[in-house]
């Protein structure tokens, strides 16, 4: 039996569930997870996670394992006293789920002295080397939902701008694909100019030719450097000028963390289901230090010294759409 541990890290995600579901299911993997991402591994209360643990779970929105935010990884004393613990407990290899921060620790720590297999898992779907990530397409769903519902009122009571607050971390992807899917009038996103009066002209020019607006704003549109993931209330300073240079009250949602929540997504459980099969095969072919990803439709391994941190993990083909249609804050 291959002794396994493993931890959920950084935001949650729909889905994870079916991973965790599908790896426990393995008879060659004895597996345990660790709540509240790295700080629970030295809390040291493993759970273990067997096939009729996890069975009939695994669509459930709440995790089998609580994940958390953790300091210990970023500095090498803390990663040291993580890979102590579990080395001390005969674990071969640390399976983490989690964002892009979460990835930055995976491979330290396998880099210095604990196997590590990395699980992309963020609604942000903003890591490097993997088009998908656990937990994204429910959140889309969250948010089209909340658009179909905006575009209703919009409709009934025409004359209005509805701006949608979205997640999605330093990263516009969350708000350009939902307004593509959702057929909106605007995408503000953080990789273009975030610009108050550019941003309001644009909208007055948009209102000339249509009834009702629909705007998608990514939570991190700020016009400074001083955003910190999980800030909200962007929306407000950007309609505060197009309230003055329209003169037509813009009518917010902030969405907020309902999407982060909830059953998974079909996309989200087959995919995680497929993450955790493709998991369990490089564990039982010690085949450490790599990312299971989904890379054009198909699942992969991809190594850690193969990933380029300097990438952008903006969805370029999303962005190109979005820009000729003239729908981005640019
Ligand atoms: N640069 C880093 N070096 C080492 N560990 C990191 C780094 N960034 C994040 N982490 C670890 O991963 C956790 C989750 O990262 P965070 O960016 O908050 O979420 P996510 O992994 O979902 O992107 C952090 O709380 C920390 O424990
Ligand atoms: O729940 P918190 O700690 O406030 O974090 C909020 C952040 O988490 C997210 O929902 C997901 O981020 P990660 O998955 O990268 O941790 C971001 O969209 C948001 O900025």
């Amino acid at each position: 039996m291959r002794r396994v541990a493993l931890v959920t890290s950084g935001g949650d995600g729909a889905g994870i569930n079916s991973m965790i579901e599908m790896l426990s299911r393995n008879k060659e993997i004895d597996l345990y997870g660790f709540h509240d991402g790295y700080d629970g591994i030295l809390a040291n209360q493993p759970i273990h996670l067997t096939q009729a643990n996890c069975e009939n779970h695994s669509l459930d929105g709440t995790h089998f394992l609580r994940t958390a935010r953790s300091k210990l990884p970023y500095t090498k004393n803390g990663r040291q006293q993580i890979i102590q613990t579990l080395l001390e407990q005969d674990f071969e290899c640390l399976v983490i789920c989690g964002g892009s921060g979460s990835q930055i620790a995976a491979k330290q720590i396998h880099e210095e002295g604990m196997n590590t297999l990395f699980i992309p898992m963020t609604v942000d779907n903003d890591v490097i080397g993997t088009d998908y990530t656990i937990g994204y397409d429910t959140a889309l769903n969250q948010i089209l939902n909340i658009i179909a519902n905006t575009q209703s009122t919009a409709a009934n009571m025409p004359g209005r701008i509805f701006m949608i607050e979205v997640l999605g971390g330093n990263v516009g992807n969350l708000a350009l694909e939902s307004a593509l899917a959702g057929g909106c009038d605007l995408a503000i996103i953080p990789e273009y100019s975030t610009d108050r009066e550019e941003i309001a002209k644009k909208v007055q020019a948009k209102l000339a030719e249509k009834q009702s607006l629909i705007i998608i704003c990514s939570e991190s549109a700020y016009d400074s450097k001083n955003y910190k993931a999980g800030d909200q209330g962007v929306s407000f300073s950007i309609a505060e000028p197009i309230e003055q240079l329209t003169g037509v009250r813009v009518r917010k949602t902030v969405v907020g963390f309902y999407i982060r929540a909830g059953h998974p997504s079909n996309q989200d459980a087959i995919i995680a289901s497929k993450f955790g099969y493709f998991t369990a095969a490089a564990i039982l072919n010690e085949d450490f230090g790599k990312m299971i990803a989904m890379n054009n439709g198909a699942v992969t391994t991809v190594d850690y010294n193969d990933l380029d941190f300097s990438a952008s993990t903006t969805n370029q083909d999303l962005l190109e759409i979005a820009k000729n249609l003239n729908i981005l804050n640019s």
